[in-house]
């Protein structure tokens, strides 16, 4: 960790570009202060909001407004800061941010302030993470479980998790000293309940994380089916614009497309895919593969059949959604339907998870949208449970870790204690990773101080 003296000062424009009513030049490090104090040409007392005129070198006026000094350690980022608040117009903050850098800050790197806050150890690596993803949040949702992820809800749970972990190491740290003896004899009993006590926390963790790593990105839902069945023509439907191309030709689409639509203030991302059969050129055949794997990160497959004839094509459709989550199943064309669309007798794939439209005369479309905004609420009760925002990055180690803990209990399992202490150290560090906080100084204290080793 670098020391706070050795950090230079920093600063930025901290309001949104372009024009506002107000804009803020924020500085922070050890000469802020002094900075400041020269463009406001006075002395500023902590936590005060001084009225003042910002000037240039010669004395002339920059802008009126207010100065305000947070001393260290009592800022956002632990070191004096000082918010410089002046009229939102782009060319006089960049003229006050250079008057500044002229003054001795330097032009602060994105996420700066937030790394220096991490770095004084106001913040985790996860809440400093939250800062940006709420700031990034697409609704009000997300917005909220980012800002429970910023007062510590996920970093508390990992930390208690962590600690859990700890308490398991240092016991079979211990037992390695009387290897002769059987484990049993060295409460191998106690420690199995331990044991399967920090898994079920660690399931019920990785489930939150990954509810988490949906509202943050919003449900991914990718539409799929055989060639032909419409998958474009209803992705501009739910678009609301001709995004993709349409033809007659099975094998339109071969690129993966992208669109992001929201539904009552829910954001989801849709994806085009490659019509999926057997056979097809060579293009065609890598438009199926980018097809499967985009489906390996979908939260949701919406397969398009063909009402007419659902069972077409079926067949290379299923194999490849068989790991997503959840289905939708839409028949589409029923404006070429001749008898009634709501009973379709043999022909009845997906169950209760089927919708009737057409893509092309707009029919069903609201029944779809309200099934896919229930869909993506299904998420939403988590709100009410205090549901928090993750990141691909915390679902990844808390896999890691799902993976060395069961490495660990077959392991002891088979008495190989120096084996399991190994599993056991790397699921710990896979947690420490989330948090940015776990050293292995911290095992090395809780050894010496809950056991008497060499006594
Ligand atoms: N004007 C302004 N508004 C802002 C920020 C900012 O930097 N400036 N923030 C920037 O992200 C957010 C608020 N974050 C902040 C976090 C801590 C402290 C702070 O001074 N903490 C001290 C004092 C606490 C107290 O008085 O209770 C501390 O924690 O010791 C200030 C802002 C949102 N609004
Ligand atoms: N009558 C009718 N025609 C439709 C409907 N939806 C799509 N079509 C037509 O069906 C054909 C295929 O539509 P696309 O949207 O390109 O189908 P796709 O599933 O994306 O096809 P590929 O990209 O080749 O896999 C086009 O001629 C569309 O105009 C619908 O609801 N009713
Ligand atoms: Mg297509």
């Amino acid at each position: 960790m670098t020391p706070p003296a050795a950090r230079d000062t920093i600063a930025a424009i901290a309001t949104a570009p372009g024009a506002g009513g107000v804009g803020i030049v924020r500085l922070s490090g050890s000469r802020s202060r002094e900075i400041a104090q020269t463009i406001a040409a006075r002395e500023l007392q902590p936590r005060h909001a001084h009225y003042v005129r910002f000037r240039d070198d010669a004395g002339d006026t920059i802008d009126d407004g207010i100065a305000l000094y947070f001393a260290a350690p009592a800022s956002y980022t632990g070191e004096d800061v000082v918010e410089l608040q002046a009229h939102g117009g782009p060319a006089l903050l960049e003229e006050l941010l250079a008057r500044a850098c002229a003054l001795g800050a330097r032009r602060a790197r994105p996420g700066e302030f937030s790394e220096r806050a991490f770095l004084e150890g106001r913040l985790d690596l996860a809440q400093a993470e939250a800062v940006a993803d709420l700031i990034a949040a697409g609704d009000a949702r997300a917005a909220r479980a980012a800002r429970r992820a910023l007062d510590g809800e996920f970093s508390r749970r990992v930390e208690a998790l962590a600690a859990d972990l700890l308490a398991i190491r240092v016991h079979v740290e211990a037992a390695i000293d009387f290897a002769d003896e059987p484990l049993d004899t060295l409460g191998g009993a106690a420690l199995r309940t331990r044991f399967a006590a920090a898994s079920t926390s660690l399931d019920d963790l990785l489930a939150a994380a990954e509810r988490g790593r949906r509202l943050r990105d919003g449900l991914h839902a990718v539409i799929v089916g055989p060639p032909n069945a419409g998958k474009s023509s209803l992705l501009n439907a739910l678009a609301g614009s001709e995004r993709a191309i349409v033809t007659d030709i099975a094998g339109t689409t071969r690129d993966l497309l992208h669109e992001t639509v929201r539904l009552d203030g829910v954001e989801l991302t849709l994806v085009d895919t490659a019509g999926l059969r057997d056979g097809g050129d060579a293009i065609e055949r890598e438009g199926m593969r980018r097809a499967r794997g985009e489906l390996t990160r979908a939260d949701l497959a919406i397969v398009v059949i063909d009402a007419r004839d659902p069972h077409i094509g079926l067949a290379s459709v299923a194999d490849a959604i068989i790991d997503v989550p959840a289905r939708l199943f839409v028949y589409n064309k029923i404006d070429l339907l001749e008898s009634d669309y709501d009973s379709p007798g043999p022909a009845d794939i997906g169950g209760e998870n089927r919708v009737f439209v057409s893509a092309q005369t707009g029919a069903g479309l609201d029944a779809l949208h309200a099934r896919l905004r229930a869909l993506a609420q299904g998420d939403a009760a988590d709100a009410a449970e205090g549901a928090f925002t993750a990141r691909s990055r915390h679902v990844d180690a808390l896999l890691r870790a799902r993976e060395e803990l069961d490495d660990a209990r077959a392991q002891l399992d088979h008495e190989m204690l120096d084996l399991a202490a190994e599993a056991l150290r790397q699921a710990h560090e896979a947690l420490g990773e989330i948090t940015g906080r776990v050293r292995a100084d911290d095992l090395l204290g809780h050894i010496f101080s809950s056991f008497c080793i060499g006594k």
